[in-house]
């Protein structure tokens, strides 16, 4: 029997294998869930000009220091009013959130403090200097980085974009990921199942976590147990991957196809990883452009898992963003739990208050069920193969 893998040597080789994306200028529109490839400077400060935080008047502090005065009202300023008449001593004008200070004036009176006057306003309480005005460049001097590259787009940061005036940004794409499922008992869900057939279900659980890991998956469909019909369909489907991944096809039965079409290559590994689930591994690189490659086992657990470990820093990395090992938390278990000697366990687990965790009961990696229950991955090391209730235990949130 060959020997087994680490899992942390497998993650070296997929992140010293994959290259972070070529840079791309999107639309804004395109932008969220990307990841900027330049620095992002303000060309104005902001706010562009000193404006009113509230509704009120804008007025000469000195002036309402005294206050309750009864001042004349000279202008209206509405937000995007260009034009602005300078106030003077013993004046105010009616002035709208966001519309620029005139000339002269300091601080706003909202109109809460007044009697709302149009022509002449009473004023009840004096305000300081500064107040309700919003000064230009206190959230962004002009220059100002508002952005470093490798910033992750996110509602707010495409906000930001749009607020100093960009329409389009050099980012690194989200990657796009084909999944190909093999497997001559799978059965389109919908579709009515024959003897020995089950529905298909990797495609959909995998698309969903890479679009969640920041990628845009897309489902290449079933292909049966046939090596040379798995390669078309590759072949066809690498013209739109940055990467493909694969369920089934990679342990030791007699239909392989995933094993048997890619083995001959030469560019593409197959390993027995030591952990539990994931065990049968395959990975590297195909077609002209070294597209990289997952072969992740059938067991719609062991794929899932696979995915989490491999695939999610591996799409990190393209992403630019920091990639390395996924990170755990520390939690303590509530049962005992058993481990293979040698191999590293990931056990579903239901996340408890007060730091705790709950291994679900059904620990197969068939049960993809048991899987739906549990939202944590509880880690076990290679070295122990068991633990007691309350002990302490390392924890890969879902
Ligand atoms: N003699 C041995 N047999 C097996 C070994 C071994 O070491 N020696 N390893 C076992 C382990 S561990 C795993 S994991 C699986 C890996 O199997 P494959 O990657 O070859 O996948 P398949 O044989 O095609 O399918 C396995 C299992 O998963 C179901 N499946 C596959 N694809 C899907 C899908 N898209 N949706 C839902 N379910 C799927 C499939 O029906 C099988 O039940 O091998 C063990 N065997
Ligand atoms: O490695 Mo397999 O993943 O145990 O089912
Ligand atoms: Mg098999």
């Amino acid at each position: 029997m060959s020997s087994m893998r680490s899992v942390d040597d497998h993650l070296s080789d997929i992140l010293n294998t994959v290259r972070v994306l070529a840079p791309l200028e999107v639309e804004l529109e395109r932008a969220l869930g990307t990841t900027l490839a330049e620095e992002v400077t303000s060309p104005v400060p902001l706010p562009p000009f000193d404006n009113s935080a509230m509704d009120g008047y804008a007025v000469r502090a000195e002036d309402v220091a005294d206050a309750p005065v009864t001042l004349p009202v000279i202008d209206d300023i509405a937000a995007g009013d260009g034009r602005l008449q300078a106030i003077g001593p013993g004046m105010v004008t009616r002035i709208m959130t966001g519309a620029p200070m005139p000339a002269g004036a300091d601080a706003v009176v909202p109109v809460e403090w007044t009697d709302g006057g149009t022509v002449r306003v009473a004023i009840d309480r004096p305000a300081r200097p500064g107040n309700a005005v919003r000064r230009s460049g206190e959230d962004v001097r002009a220059g100002d980085v508002v952005l470093p590259a490798g910033t992750s787009i996110g509602p707010a940061q495409l906000g930001v974009l749009a607020g100093v005036g960009r329409r389009r940004v050099l980012v690194r794409p989200r990657p796009r990921v084909v999944v190909i499922s093999t497997g001559a008992e799978l059965v389109e869900p919908g579709l009515p199942l024959g003897p020995g057939q089950i529905w298909e279900s990797n495609s959909y659980t995998l698309i969903a976590a890479v679009r969640e890991a920041g990628g845009d998956g897309y489902r290449a469909g079933i292909v049966t147990d046939d090596a040379s019909r798995f390669l078309d369909q590759l072949d066809a489907q690498l013209l739109r991957a940055d990467l493909v991944i694969t369920s089934g096809g990679v342990s030791m039965g007699a239909y392989e196809p995933v094993k048997e079409a890619l083995g001959p290559l030469g560019t593409v590994r197959f390993d027995r990883v030591a952990m539990q689930p994931g065990m049968p591994q395959g990975f590297g690189v195909v077609g002209e452009d070294d597209v990289p490659i997952f072969a992740l086992p059938g067991n719609p657990v062991s794929s899932f898992v696979s995915f989490m470990l491999f695939v999610r820093p591996a799409l990190r990395k393209m992403r630019g963003l920091p990639a390395g090992p996924t990170p755990t938390v520390r939690m303590v278990t509530t049962a005992a739990l058993r481990s293979p000697d040698g191999k590293r366990s990931f056990l579903r687990g239901v996340l408890g208050p007060d730091g705790t965790v709950a291994p679900v009961l059904r620990q197969g990696s068939h049960q993809l069920a048991a899987l739906a229950s549990a939202n944590a991955l509880i880690v076990v090391p290679e070295s122990v193969t068991e633990l007691g209730e309350g002990a302490d235990v390392e924890v890969i949130p879902l």
